[in-house]
């Protein structure tokens, strides 16, 4: 699966884009901390769309400025709008509360626990851990960390390779560009691609490019 994250700082901007993306892309990511104003009703009308709501805050890179409480019940809006997927970072000391949350109204989101690290990849042990916490509290694990060697590649298809099916793994950067081809070979579940120059992270390879590489590669 391939998600476009759809970075616009306005509500009307991002459902336009997100109806041109989902022309070409399976699934789209809403980077609802990028949006300059947001309402629980404008969350009603993302969770239409095959969708990652995310909602990331700034001590984890993100842009949200809004209060923690705010956050959350954006956050808590999409899961009773039954969205595809929520984000949820695994530092969010209430993300297991979201889950408890997302079991008792019996809502069909399935909740990622995200893990970040803009600067290094962590050993493969300490990897592990991360995505064994994150499946502890949620159902799907995400870690995307700066790749910056080699090494770094192969630690990061060697866990998605693991976890395969339960896991989104990406190596950022230009180094990780490989885990961002390879990752949904080896089974994580999606790959987050850039459009045209849009894109949310370091290192995502243009969607165009990428279904040329997977065409070429036999990978889809
Ligand atoms: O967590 C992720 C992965 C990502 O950081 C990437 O490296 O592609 C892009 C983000 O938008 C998304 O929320």
């Amino acid at each position: 699966m391939i998600c476009l994250p759809v970075v616009e700082d306005n509500v009307e901007e991002a459902i336009k884009t997100a109806k041109k993306y989902l022309e070409i892309a399976d699934i789209v990511e809403f980077r609802v901390d990028m949006l300059k104003e947001v309402s629980e009703e404008d969350i009603a009308e993302f969770a239409k769309y095959p969708s990652i709501i995310t909602v990331r805050p700034e001590w984890e890179g993100g842009y949200w400025r809004g209060s923690d409480e705010e956050r959350l019940n954006l956050i808590k809006k999409a899961i009773e709008c039954n969205a595809k997927f929520v984000d949820i970072e695994l530092r969010e000391e209430k993300n297991r509360e979201i889950v408890k949350f997302r079991d008792e109204i019996g809502s069909k989101t399935k909740i990622i626990i995200s893990y970040h690290d803009f600067e290094k990849t962590p050993s493969k042990e300490v990897l592990d851990d991360i995505v064994k916490k994150a499946l502890s509290i949620g159902d799907i694990a995400k870690f995307a960390t700066m790749a910056n060697n080699k090494e770094d590649v192969l630690n990061i298809l060697e866990v998605i390779n693991k976890y395969s099916g339960k896991i989104i793994g990406i190596g950022m950067g230009e180094n990780g560009k490989l885990t961002r081809i390879l990752g949904v070979y080896f089974g994580s579940i999606l790959t987050f691609a850039s459009y045209k120059g849009k894109s949310s992270a370091p290192g995502q390879v243009d969607i165009e490019t990428l279904k040329e590489i997977w065409k070429l590669m036999n990978l889809k």
